[in-house]
């Protein structure tokens, strides 16, 4: 992986496999070029964008962003809309790119005045790195350090003024002296079906596909709040319709095709079903850690969490508590399964935590 590196793909379970560079090539046509094609998350559109006018006002660079959310949720195309409205280029990058202190070293030296420089997954960074992290964005400088041993010594080396854009999807695993380097925090809540079917206009607009209104509806109910996934799933249903139909998008064709691709009535795939299924069957709903659930289901705790839970939570299917994860009545009868007469659903007060990531003192 160079340090300079493409966006790789957060989330390519849906079609079962890693996304293929046309599917690449499709998202990237199909990212919004500025604030007012961005749909929905008003608040942090106009904050943004008061940011942005202000620094143009002032002919300045904007003061570092910092963006956080689940997958899929626009991110990467904030960061670039942040360039285009400020008519900078914008330079790429994340943390798992940066293994050492000399590479960023080398990313922030060849950044110009002006630039944006989007760091994605910035918590992943090696720690070694983000010490130059903190200088380089507080006061426009890095120290090299050349040799080593006591006869080390440390080269300021002064850099152009430049706007690093952060993404994470978990501000909680950023140390504070790094979060605290952000002039503005901006947090991307999952989309409600009705912000859905506009981004679903819009790409059907693009890719030339004759979407009808109860199409449009029927896929934005089954995409998980995230527009990356409205979008693919709205290129499989184009795939069934021309293949088995006339290609007109309609509700009953949305339907047909979202079985085909094992997507169910309010948009849960595989992974999510294997994890509810999991949590109710193999540990009687719960509490159980997230590493034990991730191991059921064979995938990654970072999968388990970063990419089925925020849904399954904002479902309310699925609670993360202090003690572990655990299944909600409704997630039994989601399953077609018999609610058990005392299910473990019995949080305390205020140990509840919907949003953000509890990890259990279990550890799992
Ligand atoms: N608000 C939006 N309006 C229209 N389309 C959007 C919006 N947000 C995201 N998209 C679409 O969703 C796709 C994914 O967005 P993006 O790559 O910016 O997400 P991300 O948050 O950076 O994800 P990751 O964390 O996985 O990198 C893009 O192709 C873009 O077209």
């Amino acid at each position: 992986m160079s340090m300079f590196d493409e966006q790789e793909e957060g989330e390519a379970r849906l079609m079962g496999g890693g996304a293929d560079a046309d599917e690449r090539a499709v998202e990237a046509a199909l990212r919004p070029r500025n604030l007012a094609e961005f749909v929905g998350q008003e608040r942090l559109r106009e904050q943004l964008s008061l940011v942005l006018d202000a620094a143009r006002g002032r002919g300045r660079s904007a003061d570092h962003v910092l963006l956080s959310g689940p997958p899929g949720l626009g991110k990467t195309t904030l960061a670039m809309i942040v360039a285009a409205e400020m008519g900078v280029p914008l330079r790429i990058t994340s943390g798992p790119a940066i293994q050492h202190a000399g590479d960023l070293a080398a990313i922030l030296s060849s950044v110009s005045e002006g630039d944006v420089l989007f760091f994605d997954e910035i918590h992943r960074t090696a720690r070694a790195a983000e010490e130059l992290l903190y200088t380089a964005m507080e006061d426009f400088r890095v120290d090299v350090v050349v040799g080593k041993g006591p006869g080390a010594t440390a080269i300021p080396l002064e850099l152009p003024p430049f706007t690093l854009v952060g993404a994470t999807t978990r501000t909680g695993l950023l140390p504070g002296p790094l979060r605290d380097r952000f002039g503005f925090t901006g947090h991307l809540e999952l989309y409600e079906p009705q912000e859905l079917e506009q981004v679903l206009v819009r790409s059907a607009g693009l890719l030339g596909v004759d979407l009808r209104a109860d199409g449009g509806r029927e896929i934005a109910g089954r995409s998980r709040g995230t527009p990356r996934i409205a979008n693919r799933l709205l290129r499989r249903v184009r795939d069934f319709a021309e293949v088995r139909a006339d290609g007109v998008v309609t509700g009953d064709i949305a339907r047909a095709a979202l079985e085909v691709f094992e997507v169910d009535g309010i948009g849960l795939d595989r992974l999510d079903r294997a994890v509810l299924t999991a949590l109710c069957r193999n540990f009687g709903g719960g509490p159980v850690g997230l590493g034990t659930l991730a191991v059921a289901v064979a995938e990654e705790r970072e999968t388990v969490e970063e990419v089925a839970e925020p849904f399954l939570v904002r479902a309310g299917l699925l609670a993360r508590t202090p003690r572990g994860r655990v299944a909600t009545p409704a997630a039994w009868t989601h399953l077609g399964m018999a609610v058990p007469a005392q299910t473990p659903f019995a949080v305390p007060d205020g140990e509840l935590d919907l949003f953000n990531t509890a990890d259990e003192a279990s550890g799992g």
